[in-house]
């Protein structure tokens, strides 16, 4: 599928997906996750664009939904859906789902749900969905004790484009390959002719080095790990508790991440630790060591009785000499024990086994008091320790980096996988939580037994369940507040979720696959003029029109006087009647607009089966080819039977006057 043939993506966004691996894929696969990664495409931007390319597969003019209702009752379903999902990536993913007239689409779906309401939904998935999201590319890595080298213009533009969280340099012989070696630890130089050019310093000649940028930049790799490792950990866990056929052995991953830090440094090496610490602890354990040395030595003098003889003594203070000459000659061991004390600290403290001869060099053989480390000796123990350290850190990263790089195609696959699983069990627990059904797509019309609409205003295990087919025009009739509008809307929903090629709340449900929902919903009183006509314009589109639709209009009589309106109504259903749509329209002058009409139309009712304590008692599964009686003549009904003497005649004559009505 080539980008731009997808509706709504203009050339910038076309632009923007090329940045991707492969934008074809993700367009055909309406995968979100992988849309939502080029570069400025938010994730609802990518939802509606997978749902464009959707459409666009499948020939679907995304036209099902044809009014306001319609598509506010599609938002509904979508809202309940994606109320049951964990992730933000699966509510965006769960947009792609939208009712189709194409029957590719609906099937394609199909088969995802059927699969999806094999799923299980675990406390403990649910839990560990929580962490996962979309990885994302580290933020910016720089590389300062490294660079890249080369004399060739073409080669220096290839190498900042691949590599460029390094500097890299133009040099033109080895006098500024040198001069570069100064400045940073290692000089990766690219072109094959400085090879066997002899520069002090780390300087390697790798002409291939960009092959493979992640080798010299082994940072990228890490900083990716590191700042992704709460979703990967989260996924980790999401395919073990769900024992999801993963891409990578989850253990596996969770132990590489354990050698990683939040700052994708080397985490759990024992010598790095110890060469890291004895950089930063040298100035300390130096002076400690000092300290030890003195203590040792003053301990020493005090208890030592010195006899100089006086020759001995006008010598010494002729010669100049201070109390270093004397502490030589007679306290030469002492002194010698007390610096080899000094030494054997700072081996100890900073665990310098492997550095000992240059470690006790940090004392002295001559004696003096106080007892002073030698400086130069201290500077190049540091140096000696911080090339150590940073070698080892690099060789580390190197080490651990190469074993990640490979694990990082299939840890996106592996979070893919989880956030796939929490749109699939958003739809697994919708389809448990409202008893839905797969319905069957046959014949004309539909046909919904106990279906249940999770969109009333009561809970859902208070809501009775409703039997209701209709094929062609029907009339809907039936006392106030019996249901006829929750009637339109169960309809309306079975359809919608049917055609998303989703499951449906009802224990079975039948349905034609219609080309688009119209569904009218009742007007807040009557129109004035304009809206009046513009109402009555958008019908006459509706019944010149000759596609299969589901035609659902509720109330059309309040939009203007009753008289008139049974005669509009009347005309629509015949109109409508003639074409291939199926409607059915809530009224209460269902008699009126039989009367009206020229062809035989079906009037239902939901009947009211009794009074209790004033209030209806209603079978809320209409009555096939049945007026309900109203509430009024209800009421009039209870007064017959139950007035006294004197005004039961006058009930008596009001009641003969309704079913005079009905028999109409
Ligand atoms: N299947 C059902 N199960 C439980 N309660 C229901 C059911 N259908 C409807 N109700 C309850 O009845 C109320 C009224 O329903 P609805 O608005 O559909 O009636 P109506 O016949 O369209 O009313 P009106 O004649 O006033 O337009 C709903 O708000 C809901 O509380």
């Amino acid at each position: 599928m080539d980008v731009r043939e997808v509706p709504g993506v203009g050339a910038k966004t076309a632009d923007r997906l090329a940045e991707l691996d492969d934008p074809e894929q993700a367009l055909s696969e309406g995968d979100v996750a992988a849309i939502a990664r080029a570069p400025g495409i938010s994730d609802g931007r990518a939802a509606r664009i997978a749902r464009a390319a959707i459409r666009h597969r499948h020939g679907d003019d995304g036209e099902f939904l044809a009014t306001d209702r319609a598509r506010e009752l599609y938002r509904d379903a979508l809202g309940l859906l994606q109320e049951r999902a964990v992730t933000d990536y699966a509510a965006r993913r769960l947009e792609t789902l939208y009712p189709s007239a194409s029957e590719s689409r609906v099937a394609e779906v199909r088969g995802f749900a059927e699969r999806a309401m094999g799923r299980e939904p675990d406390p403990d998935v649910l839990e560990a969905l929580a962490g996962v999201e979309p990885l994302e590319a580290p933020g910016d890595v720089r590389v300062r004790d490294r660079c890249l080298a080369t004399s060739n213009a073409e080669a220096y533009s290839a190498a900042r484009d691949a590599v460029p969280e390094m500097s890299v340099e133009l040099v033109d012989d080895a006098r500024g390959l040198a001069e570069l070696a100064r400045g940073y630890s290692t000089v990766v130089a690219l072109d094959e002719r400085f090879a066997g050019v002899e520069v002090e310093g780390d300087v390697r000649v790798e002409p291939r080095a960009l092959d493979d940028p992640e080798r010299i930049v082994p940072e990228r790799t890490l900083a990716f790990f590191a700042r992704n490792r709460g979703p990967l950990r989260a996924a980790a866990a999401v395919a073990r508790e769900a024992g999801l056929d993963a891409p990578l052995e989850p253990d596996a991953l969770d132990d590489a991440l354990a050698e990683l830090n939040d700052d994708g440094t080397v985490a759990g090496d024992e010598e790095l630790r110890r060469l890291t610490d004895a950089v930063d602890d040298l100035d300390a354990a130096v002076s400690m060591a000092e300290s030890v040395a003195n203590d040792r030595l003053r301990a020493a003098i005090e208890d030592r009785d010195v006899t100089v003889e006086g020759a001995d003594l006008l010598s010494l203070v002729e010669r100049g000499a201070g109390v270093d000459s004397l502490l030589e000659r007679e306290l030469a061991d002492e002194y010698a024990a007390a610096v080899d004390a000094a030494r054997d600290h700072l081996v100890d403290a900073l665990d310098l086994a492997d550095h000992t001869d240059i470690a006790r060099r940090a004392f002295a053989d001559d004696p003096t008091f106080p007892v002073e480390h030698d400086e130069r000796a201290v500077s190049r123990l540091r140096e000696e320790l911080t090339a150590a350290r940073d070698r080892r850190a690099t060789a580390r990263k190197r080490d651990l980096a190469a074993d990640l790089a490979d694990l990082r195609e299939p840890a996106h696959e592996l979070v893919d996988a989880g956030l796939e699983l929490d749109v699939e069990l958003a739809v697994a627990r919708f389809a448990a939580d409202f008893d839905c059904t797969m319905p069957t797509f046959e014949g004309r019309g539909i046909a919904i037994e106990g279906g249940r609409s999770p969109l009333l205003d009561v809970p859902f295990e208070e809501v009775e369940p409703v039997d209701y087919g209709i094929e062609g025009v029907a009339l809907l009739s039936g006392v106030n507040s019996g249901g006829k509008t929750s009637t339109l809307d169960l309809v309306g929903l079975v359809v919608v979720l049917g055609q998303m090629g989703l499951p449906v709340p009802a224990e079975s449900a039948r349905l034609e696959r219609f080309e688009a929902l119209h569904y009218q919903a009742k007007s807040q009183g009557t129109l004035d003029a304009g809206a009046f006509e513009a109402t009555l314009r958008e019908f006459g589109d509706l019944v010149v029109g000759s596609d299969r639709r589901l035609v659902l209009v509720d109330e059309l009589e309040s939009i203007t006087e009753p008289g008139a309106s049974a005669v509009i109504i009347a005309g629509i259903l015949e109109a409508l009647a003639e074409g291939d749509s199926t409607a059915v329209f809530v009224s209460h002058l269902a008699a009126e607009i039989r009367a009206e009409c020229t062809i035989d139309v079906t009037v239902d009712g939901i009947e009211a089966v009794g009074l209790e304590d004033g209030e209806l008692v209603v079978n809320r599964s209409p009555r096939k080819d049945h007026l309900a009686r109203s509430t009024p003549e209800l009421i009039v009904e209870k007064l017959a039977r139950g007035g006294d003497a004197e005004d039961g005649a006058f009930y008596e004559a009001l009641l003969a006057k309704f079913d005079g009505g009905e028999s109409r």
